[in-house]
């Protein structure tokens, strides 16, 4: 059998959300029956990126649904802002959408976060289908239930918890993604691997070029392995009650960093410093070994990931991470690992160690 040929896998999403996450090549035609019957209207939300899919989308649903809109939308984060859900809430609006119908999210992170957000909020929720078309949507942000838009004071401090209806994941999408951002991509996967499931690390470590391969066995493997670890903490914790806080490793930094680069950094890049500064927080106020920490920089210096942040720039980083969600009566509260596989919240730690932890990161 050719790498491409494999059949779709299906990693189910149970407990207080219920859906199925589809990973697989030649997807497209499913997004009808995705769907399903009782849909009568549908409107996709996308980037100009992928407009020409949006399109060829647009033509095979209207073989099945009364009316099929699109909303094309800014790029990457310019995408998330209320500005941009209230001109998707518009078009559903002027076209009489009902409770039976529908939003399709395609694209990056950025367009499912938002047409999530729409999808939840439009008549206090109507069906929700993601079709996921990079690395970071398809492991992460699509997959979960997370939506939500930015504001001027942080990252993601608007949204909702909504599960979607179904989720396709069609790897044969990822052939126009340039490289860069597949990389970005895998700062998430890796996130994964760190939190939950090493072999993620392994196969990096084994062959990075080959592991960031859309076209290979151990991409897909790597891919697969992440979602199922996305699948399993949703189910058991979908509203982020405890658990689910875990798959916030390398975010309370991550998205200072974000904040304090407008917005213009990958979200993954901004991870994957984020989780070196997790390393080295869980090495000095936790009982994370020298060797695990090596493993990070190893891992993400293999995927050409950035390690580090300037050194000026922490008293800003700090004053944004206390708008944290995970943060507790004025307390920061970050995710950091024991082992390789084994995180825990770290609470209450003090400025110092927060700031001693920075420098062993800063540039
Ligand atoms: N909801 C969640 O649980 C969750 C989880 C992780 C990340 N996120 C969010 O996801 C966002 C990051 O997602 P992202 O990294 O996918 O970034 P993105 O959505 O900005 O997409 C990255 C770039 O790739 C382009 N692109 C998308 N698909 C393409 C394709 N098939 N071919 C060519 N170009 C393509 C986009 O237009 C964009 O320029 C952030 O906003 C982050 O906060 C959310
Ligand atoms: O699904 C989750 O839960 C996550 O934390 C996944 C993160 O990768 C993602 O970036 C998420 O959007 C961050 O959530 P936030 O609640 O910290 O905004
Ligand atoms: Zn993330």
């Amino acid at each position: 059998m050719s790498e491409k040929a494999d059949a779709p896998t299906d990693i189910r999403v149970t407990g207080d959300a219920d859906y199925t996450i589809t990973v697989g090549r030649g997807l497209q035609g499913r997004v009808a029956d995705a769907l399903g019957d009782r849909v009568a209207k549908v409107l996709i939300v996308h980037t100009p990126t992928v407009g020409r899919l949006a399109d060829e989308l647009r033509q095979s649903l209207q073989q099945r649904f009364g009316q099929v809109l699109l909303a094309e939308v800014p790029d990457a984060e310019a995408a998330k802002r209320v500005e941009v859900a209230a001109f998707c809430w518009q078009i559903m609006g002027q076209a009489d959408f009902t409770r039976t119908d529908a939003v399709v999210g395609l694209g990056g992170g950025a367009v499912t976060d938002l047409a999530g957000f729409v999808a939840a909020t439009w008549l206090r929720g109507v069906r929700l289908v993601q079709v996921p078309t990079t690395v970071l949507g398809m492991v992460d942000a699509a997959v979960g239930g997370k939506t939500g838009i930015n504001t001027a004071e942080g990252k993601n401090l608007v949204g909702a918890f909504y599960a979607p209806h179904a989720v396709l994941c069609d790897l044969d999408l990822l052939e126009t993604l340039p490289k860069n951002e597949i990389l970005a991509g895998f700062a998430e996967v890796v996130k994964a691997g760190f939190i939950a499931e090493p072999e993620i690390l392994d196969i990096v470590e084994a062959d990075p070029d080959r592991a960031t391969d859309p076209a290979t066995p151990e991409f897909r493997r790597a891919v697969e392995l992440a979602i199922a670890v996305k699948a399993r903490v949703v189910s058991e914790d979908f509203r982020e009650g405890g658990l689910r806080e875990i798959l916030n490793y390398g975010h309370t930094l991550g998205h200072a960093i974000e904040h304090a680069e407008r917005y213009q950094w990958r979200h993954g890049v901004a991870v994957a410093i984020g989780m070196m500064y997790a390393a080295e927080l869980g090495r000095m106020a936790g009982s994370l070994s020298d060797e695990a920490v090596e493993r990070h920089r190893r891992v993400l210096t293999l995927l050409g990931l950035p390690l580090s942040y300037p050194a000026g720039r922490w008293p800003g980083l700090l004053a944004t991470m206390q708008r944290d969600k995970k943060a507790r009566a004025g307390m920061l509260r970050f995710i950091v690992l024991d082992d390789i596989a084994k995180p825990r919240v770290l609470a209450g730690v003090d400025d110092s160690v927060l700031q001693f932890a920075y420098q062993e990161i800063a540039s």
